[in-house]
């Protein structure tokens, strides 16, 4: 767990051997501790230098163990005899430096620092605080106002950063544990007193309640509802009124309110969900450890649309030559130039240059024969899209991959008019596609695991979380959010308003209300996905009541809404109003209001007040028993998967962990006797019927989330 050795006759080097990260398990404190005594005890040791294994200083406290009792020697006494000792203590920083690894690297006397490390106290990102200290020294080393933005964030920093912040001695592109030891030779005769950081005093700003002040209501309105940034600037608030040994103490109080707390547990579940995402599996065996994934050199893009344009920056920046293509001259001339802007901007934003020699534009298919693979971005269509999987067919070579963006169209569909249906599968990114993070890999029943490896590892390269799902209408993400959509025009029609639909959202911690983000997304969409299936239009049964489609309540009130023009942000109009066409500045539109007053007296609904309980329950039960059907029919092979994805593609709060985790966290039971309550109230909503799988739950138990896999014995895997 530790290494110890002497070099240099008279430098004790202690190597932290907790591979992947060096993470500060009990078993690693336990080592420091041992060693660090010998090393202080032996009179041959003049110095001490600190490092970690493989290229990699420490990853922090270890994350797995905050699940269960604190064992082994705790972090803060330990970090302060290194601190207090009377020998040169010097951190030699290779790979990374977080959290606990950072607050390690803190009470050491002296930092060198490699160039390609990087920093960060992020615990604040898993619900807590650095509570090793790290409230404590940061802002006494570098001042309030640059510590409260590092601890608030939890943003990671480089070596250049942290040398210009003054947290670091020196940045080298040499071995630094080599170079640690040289400077640790040449410390030895040195004076400790004001290396100890704990011993300074925090430069304190004249204006500090004005900066705090200014800092909580920033991050209040940044983070709405989460707790951990908000104690953290208490924390920290602390080092600039207290002494450190009074500092330190409020840090651990502070640290014990959020510890055990729901937040943290959900935060912590998000890191580890997300990780677990990337190592899909399927029923045959393959899964992402024994499936090599192709390598992608050149890669075409078909439809230069808001989301081809998307996906061609988001290949061209990591180095993929791509080819667009367009049917028309003036549609491949916009789409051009706006996808020059589009990397241009990016580029400068990352101070690199744009590879814009990477790109070619096109209107001829032809010009893809000798591609890698090729992602279809055509407009939602599936006769079109079977025309251009038939003509890639046609001119691609036969090892080319096939992908498609549909958003929920059948993939296994497009497939079969294909010549290599296992080349085939859905790459379905989300708008804008070079910004956000969420794809989700759609595993036709032909797909090969080659394909489906390489789409993940495509995926990753490009920044993405890619998370591998079934073909079913809607995948996992969208077929999701049909249940959510229908219980808020459900509420609208039963006495709520846009407005109070999204502000209970909202401040439950959604990004967006369902109705704000509707109108982002264009409501035209899913309005001509609903003539499709034959829910309006001429194919509508005239003796069907108006409010029931296919033997089920429906709401027409989208559709009203869509007759009138207004799709959204895109039109100015949609369940809000917009200042222009493009605007995002949402207000409530007096004529929606009017809409569904008349709709109500029309119908004969007497509107009702509706608590922001019962708006939240409906909503995310529903969307939550949706996934539980998801799990059954082997859609999603995971509860981890579909909140990856809920969280990455639809803003749904880290701090809540994703649907299934808070289905968890309320507690399976409370969710089915609630969905059971509101399905009596309304049993024309099959959606609101609990799913078989959350009532087997129950019956066994509750298990935590990593344990219901135990429980579904679906034999119909899609995946
Ligand atoms: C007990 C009470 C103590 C109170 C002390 C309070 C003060 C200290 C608190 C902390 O230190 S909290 C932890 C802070 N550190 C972090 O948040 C860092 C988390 N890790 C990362 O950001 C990344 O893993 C990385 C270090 C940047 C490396 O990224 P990379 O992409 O290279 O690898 P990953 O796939 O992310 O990780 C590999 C592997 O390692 C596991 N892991 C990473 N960090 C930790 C950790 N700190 N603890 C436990 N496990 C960790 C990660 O889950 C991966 O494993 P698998 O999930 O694939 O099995």
């Amino acid at each position: 767990m530790a290494r110890y050795e002497l070099v240099k006759r008279s430098v004790a080097l202690i190597t932290l051997t907790n591979p992947p990260v060096n993470a500060l398990s009990s078993a690693v404190r336990h080592a420091i501790a041992k060693s660090m005594e010998h090393a202080l005890n032996d009179p041959k040791v003049k110095a001490v230098v600190i490092c970690g294994e493989n290229g990699r200083f420490c990853g922090g406290a270890d994350i797995r163990e905050f699940a269960g009792p604190l064992r082994g020697p705790p972090l803060v006494p330990l970090l302060d005899a290194i601190e207090a000792g009377e020998k040169p203590v010097v951190a030699a920083i290779e790979g990374v430096a977080l959290g606990g690894g950072f607050e390690l690297a803190l009470v050491c006397h002296y930092r060198i620092v490699h160039f390609k490390a990087r920093l960060g106290l992020p615990e604040v990102t898993l619900g807590i605080l650095p509570a090793a200290g790290g409230t404590q020294r940061l802002p006494r080393l570098i001042g309030i106002p640059a510590a409260l933005e590092l601890i608030t964030t939890g943003r990671h920093i480089s070596a250049q950063e942290a040398l210009k912040l003054g947290i670091v001695d020196q940045v080298t592109e040499q071995n630094a544990c080599e170079l640690a030891v040289e400077f640790a030779l040449r410390a030895v005769a040195k004076p400790l007193s004001s290396r100890r950081v704990s011993m300074l005093t925090t430069p304190c700003p004249p204006d500090l309640d004005a900066l705090l002040e200014a800092v909580t209501m920033q991050v209040k309105r940044k983070a709405r509802g989460v707790m951990a940034p908000l104690a953290c600037i208490q924390a920290v608030r602390a080092a600039a009124t207290m002494p450190y040994s009074k500092g330190i103490k409020r840090e651990s109080e502070l640290m014990a309110t959020l510890f055990n707390s729901g937040q943290a547990r959900a935060l912590q579940y998000c890191f580890f969900a997300q990780r677990t995402a990337g190592k899909w599996t399927l029923p045959s065996g393959a899964q992402w450890n024994n499936s090599k994934p192709r390598e992608i050199r050149s890669a075409a893009i078909i439809g230069l649309g808001t989301m081809g344009r998307g996906i061609v920056v988001s290949l061209a920046r990591v180095g993929i030559s791509v080819i667009a293509v367009e049917s028309e001259k003036k549609l491949l001339e916009t789409g051009k130039q706006m996808v020059i802007g589009m990397l241009e901007r990016d580029a400068k934003r990352r101070g690199v240059s744009a590879s814009l020699n990477l790109l070619k534009f096109t209107l001829s298919l032809q010009d893809l024969k000798d591609v890698d693979l090729v992602i279809e971005a055509v407009f939602e269509d599936m006769a079109l899209k079977k025309r251009v999987f038939q003509e890639l067919s046609k001119v691609c070579r036969p090892a080319t991959l096939l992908c498609t963006n549909t958003s929920g169209l059948d993939v296994d569909a497009l497939a079969g008019v294909t010549d290599r249906p296992h080349l085939v599968v859905g790459m379905h990114f989300f708008s804008p596609a070079h910004v956000m993070k969420l794809l989700e890999v759609v595993c036709g029943p032909r797909s090969s695991s080659e394909t489906i490896a390489t789409a993940m590892s495509l995926g990753k390269r490009m920044g993405k979380v890619s998370v591998a799902v079934g073909n079913c209408p809607g995948f996992v993400g969208n077929r999701m959010l049909k249940p959510y959509l229908d219980q808020a025009t459900f509420l609208l029609e039963e006495g709520a308003t846009p407005e109070q639909i999204d502000k209970a959202l909202e401040d439950f911690g959604f990004a967006m209300g369902v109705f704000r983000m509707s109108d982002l997304a264009g409501l035209d969409v899913g309005w001509r996905v609903r003539k499709e299936s034959g829910l309006i239009g001429p194919d509508v049964d005239p003796k069907n009541p108006p409010r029931r489609r296919q033997g089920r309540r429906y709401c027409p009130i989208p559709d009203m809404v869509c007759e009138q023009g207004r799709f959204g942000q895109k039109t100015g109009r949609g369940w809000y109003m917009y200042d222009k066409p493009g605007g995002t500045n949402a207000k409530p539109d007096p004529l929606i209001q009017n809409l569904l007053e008349m709709y109500r007296s029309r119908y004969g609904i007497q509107p009702r007040n509706i608590s922001d309980q019962e708006i939240i329950e409906r909503c995310l039960f529903a969307l939550a028993n949706e996934g539980f059907r998801i799990l059954e029919d082997g859609i999603a092979a995971r509860p981890e998967d579909i909140d990856v994805i809920y969280l990455f593609g639809y803003g749904f709060p880290r701090h809540g962990g994703g649907p299934m985790f808070y289905a968890s966290m309320v507690g399976l039971e409370r969710v089915l006797e609630r969905l059971e309550h509101y399905h009596q109230a309304h049993p024309d909503v099959p959606h609101l019927e609990p799913s078989p799988l959350l009532k087997k739950l129950v019956a066994c138990g509750s298990p935590p989330v990593q344990k219901w896999r135990e429980h579904i014995k679906t034999m119909h895997s899609h995946l």
